[in-house]
C-alpha cells in the first residue's frame, strides 16, 4: 500500500485525469484532482451533441485495472468491422478479425463522468472543478490556480501529475523549467463533427455495429453508432475546402460529389445548420520529453502526446500509460522518483512511435486511400493473415487488437510497406502458394505439382522477409 501520507495531485479532470485518480485512490494515495472546466456530471446533457470515441484493447486493458471495464463496455456498441462507403452508393464491409475481434464505439462524456464518479468513491479523493492551473513549480510541487470568479489559490502536493490535454499548462511549465524536448505539427485538415439520427423507427439509418468510412483521399469521413440510435459523423477536410465551402449550394454539391449516401441520413437542413454553425477543429502532434522532473512531476495523456487521431488510438494510448505507470508504482514501491524516471525511459519511446503512426496513416489515407485502395490494403492484410498467421500481423492488428509496444509496432509497418510496395511479387506468390496448398490438399490435377513447389520455394523466400516477431 502507498505511503498515505503522501498527496498526489491530478491536473486536469479529462478522461486520462478522471482514470490516473482512479488508480492513485486504489493504491491509497490522498489525490486532489483540479479541473478547469465545471463538473461536466451538472450540466444538462446537450441532446443531439454526443461526440463517441472508438475504445480498444490497451484502452479496455486500462479500464479493466480499476474495474471500470465492464461498466464501460456495458453501454458500448461493438463495431466487428468496417464498412466502407464508395462514390458510387454501394458500401462493403472488411472484418476486423474474428468474432471476438472488435472494437468498441464509447460516449466519450458518459465515460468521463463515471471515470469522476468512480475516483470520488474513495474518501482519499477531492475534486476541484471551475480550477485552472495558471503555473507550478517544477521543484516544489506548489501551484497556482484560478477559480470560476478568477480567485487565486495556492496549494503544493508531492507529485504532479499533469493530464491536462494538448495543450498543457503543466507542460508549458516543464518548457519553462528543464532541458525539454518539444515539437508540434498541426495539420492543414481540420475536423467537423455532424449528428445522423435515428431512422423514423429510432433505430440507426446505417448498419449498427461498423465503423462507417468514406474515404475520399485527400477528404474523408467516419460514422461511430451512439447508443440512441444516432451516429457522430466527423467530417476531415483541409481547412481550405472547409473555408471555400461558402453557401449552401456549395454545400449540397459537395456532399453530392463525395458522400452521396449520406445526404439523406444527415438531413440536408441540419447539415447546412451544423456547418454554417460551427467552425472546423484543428488537429495537433505534439512529442515531447522527458515526461517527468526528477519525483515531483509527470505528464500523461494528451499533455505528454497528442497525436492525430487516424489510428483512433490518443485516449487508448493515455489509458494505457495510467496502467503502464501503475505498474512500474508496483516495481518500484511506490517510489516517485524512481518510478518517474522509469515511466519515460519506457514510455517515450513508445509514445512517440504512436504519433508517428498516426500521422503517417493520415498521410497515406490523404494521398491514396480511396475506397477501392482501402479495401485492397485490408484485403492483403488479412489474406496475408489467413496465410501466415504468426508472420502477417496486420498492423492494425497490432495497434488495436494487442498490447504490442507501439515502437515494435512502426518496426513491422516498414518491413510490411517493403513487402507490400512489392505487391507484385507478393500476389504472385500469395496466389502461387494459394494454388499449391489447393494442390497439396489434391484439390487440383497433377498440372499443378511444379506450382506447388515453386510455391513452396518462394514462400521460403516470402518467410525471410517477414519478421517472426517484431
Ligand atoms: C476528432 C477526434 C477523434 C478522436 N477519436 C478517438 C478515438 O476514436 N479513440 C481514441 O482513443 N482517441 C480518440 N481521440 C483522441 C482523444 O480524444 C484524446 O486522446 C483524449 O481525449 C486525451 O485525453 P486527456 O485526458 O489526455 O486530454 P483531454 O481529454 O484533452 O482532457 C484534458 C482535461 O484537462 C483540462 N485542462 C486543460 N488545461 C487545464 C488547466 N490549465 N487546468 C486545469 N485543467 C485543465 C481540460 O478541461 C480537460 O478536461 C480523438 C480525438 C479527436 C480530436
Ligand atoms: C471518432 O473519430 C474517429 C476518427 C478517426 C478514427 C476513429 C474515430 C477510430 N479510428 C480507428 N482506426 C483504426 C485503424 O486501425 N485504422 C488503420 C483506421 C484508420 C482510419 Cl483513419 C480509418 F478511417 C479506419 C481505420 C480502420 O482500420 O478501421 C481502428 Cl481499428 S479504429 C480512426
Amino acid at each position: 500500500m502507498a505511503d498515505n501520507t503522501k498527496r498526489i495531485a491530478v491536473v486536469g479532470g479529462g478522461l486520462v485525469g478522471a482514470l490516473n485518480a482512479c488508480y492513485f485512490s486504489q493504491r491509497g494515495f490522498e489525490v486532489d484532482l483540479y479541473e478547469r472546466r465545471p463538473d461536466i456530471r451538472t450540466l444538462e446533457h446537450v441532446r443531439g451533441r454526443s461526440i463517441n470515441l472508438a475504445l480498444s484493447c490497451r484502452g479496455r486493458e486500462a479500464l479493466k485495472g480499476v474495474g471500470m471495464e465492464e461498466m464501460v463496455t456495458a453501454t458500448g456498441i461493438p463495431m466487428y468491422a468496417r464498412m466502407i462507403h464508395n462514390t458510387d452508393g454501394t458500401r462493403k464491409p472488411i472484418l476486423y478479425g474474428k468474432k471476438d475481434q472488435y472494437i468498441m464505439s464509447v460516449d466519450r462524456r458518459k465515460l468521463n463522468e463515471d471515470l469522476l464518479t468512480e475516483a470520488e468513491k474513495h474518501p482519499g479523493v477531492r475534486l476541484h472543478f471551475s480550477h485552472k492551473l495558471v503555473s507550478c513549480n517544477v521543484d516544489t510541487g506548489e501551484m497556482h490556480f484560478k477559480d470560476a470568479s478568477g480567485k487565486d489559490l495556492h496549494t503544493r502536493s508531492d507529485l504532479i501529475v499533469g493530464c491536462d490535454g494538448a495543450y498543457s499548462a503543466v507542460r508549458q511549465q516543464m518548457m519553462k523549467s528543464m532541458r525539454f524536448d518539444f515539437s508540434q505539427e498541426y495539420i492543414p485538415h481540420g475536423y467537423m463533427e455532424l449528428h445522423m439520427p435515428p431512422s423514423a423507427n429510432g433505430k440507426h439509418a446505417m448498419e449498427t455495429n461498423y465503423l462507417h468510412i468514406w474515404p475520399r483521399n485527400a477528404y474523408m469521413m467516419i460514422a461511430l453508432p451512439n447508443q440512441d440510435g444516432s451516429f457522430t459523423v466527423t467530417m476531415f477536410m483541409p481547412f481550405e475546402v472547409f473555408e471555400a465551402i461558402q453557401t449552401e449550394e456549395d454545400l449540397m454539391r459537395f456532399f453530392k460529389e463525395k458522400f452521396p449516401d449520406s445526404l439523406p441520413l444527415l438531413g440536408e437542413q441540419a447539415l447546412k445548420e451544423t456547418f454554417f454553425n460551427n467552425k472546423a477543429l484543428p488537429m495537433v502532434s505534439v512529442k515531447c520529453g522527458p515526461y517527468h522532473h526528477k519525483d515531483k512531476l509527470v505528464i500523461m495523456g494528451d499533455a505528454a502526446h497528442a497525436m492525430v487521431p487516424f489510428y483512433g488510438q490518443g485516449m487508448n494510448c493515455g489509458f494505457e500509460d495510467c496502467l503502464i505507470f501503475n505498474d512500474i508504482l508496483d516495481q518500484t514501491n511506490n517510489d516517485f522518483g524512481e518510478a518517474l524516471k522509469k515511466f519515460t525511459a519506457y514510455r517515450n519511446v513508445d509514445a512517440r512511435a504512436m504519433c508517428d503512426l498516426a500521422m503517417y496513416n493520415y498521410i497515406e489515407m490523404r494521398a491514396s486511400v480511396n475506397s477501392k485502395l482501402f479495401l485492397l490494403r485490408k484485403k492483403v492484410d488479412n489474406f496475408l493473415h489467413w496465410l501466415l498467421p504468426d508472420r502477417w500481423i496486420p498492423l492494425y492488428t497490432m495497434v488495436s487488437f494487442t498490447r504490442t509496444r507501439y515502437h515494435k509496432c512502426i518496426n513491422g509497418r516498414k518491413k510490411q510497406d517493403m513487402i507490400l510496395e512489392r505487391g507484385a511479387v507478393l500476389l504472385v506468390l500469395g496466389s502461387s502458394l494459394f494454388v499449391g496448398v489447393c494442390v497439396w490438399r489434391g484439390k487440383l490435377g497433377d498440372l499443378a505439382e511444379k506450382i506447388c513447389s515453386k510455391a513452396l520455394e518462394s514462400a521460403n523466400r516470402l518467410y525471410e522477409i517477414l519478421p517472426l516477431s517484431y
